[in-house]
């Protein structure tokens, strides 16, 4: 065997955490979060089971297509206030209430909803933004799942210019915790690029009263 061969040394499936020193943040990855098998039989189904929306934004009058496909499941009894915005949510299937148990064995929370984001190539993106609005946004827990490609998550602190940017590359079965003030003081994002890369779905479980 080759000792040096890469594929057998970076194809371990022990989970690794590191938390990150950002100043008005809580952000912790958990790289192998899922098993390679796991994440694999995950990324199948959802890729196929979920009902992926072309959602628009509109920009000075002008409906434009999101550069990604996004689906909202969730507590479908609890108080919608996406109602408004004529987006379904739909409820929880057997995969997203798997994952969603897994998630909150490491934090006190009771994920109500889950956005699904389809990256279908390195034109897909999420431009720069926090989540959660007004009040909800000074202490949460988000719990971000990818599968598929490894893309760059980038995060800038909202008001500070002496803060370090940073990027954390989130790869297949990787599970982000970013909590309390972290959607307050921080933006983030997904860059598009223009490398060959493959297909990439991210998972936030939220809490929404
Ligand atoms: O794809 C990601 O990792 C992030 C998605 C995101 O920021 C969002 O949907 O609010
Ligand atoms: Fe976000």
């Amino acid at each position: 065997m080759d000792l040096f061969n890469q594929t057998d040394l970076f194809s371990t499936d022990e989970i690794r955490k590191t938390e990150f020193d950002m100043p008005g943040a809580d952000v912790t990855l958990f790289e192998n979060f899922f098993s390679k098998e796991e994440s694999g039989r995950l990324y199948t189904s959802l890729l196929k089971n979920t009902n992926w929306e072309q959602d628009q934004l509109v920009i000075y009058g002008k409906e434009i297509d999101l550069p990604r496909l996004t689906a909202w499941y969730g507590d479908t009894n609890a108080d919608d206030s996406y109602a408004n915005t004529k987006r379904s949510v739909r409820p929880w299937t057997e995969d997203l209430l798997y994952i969603k148990a897994r998630i909150e064995e490491k934090v006190d929370v009771k994920f109500t909803r889950c956005l699904l984001n389809y990256y279908r190539d390195g034109e897909d993106s999420v431009n720069w933004h926090q989540d959660y609005t007004g009040e909800e946004r000074k202490n949460t827990v988000i719990g971000s799942v990818t599968f598929g490609a490894t893309r760059p998550f980038q995060l800038k602190h909202a008001t500070r210019k002496d803060v370090k940017r940073i990027d954390i590359p989130l790869a297949h079965g990787s599970l982000l915790l970013m909590q309390g003030a972290t959607q307050e003081n921080w933006m983030h994002k997904i860059p598009k690029t223009t490398k060959k890369i493959q297909p990439r779905i991210n998972l936030t479980f939220r809490w929404v009263k």
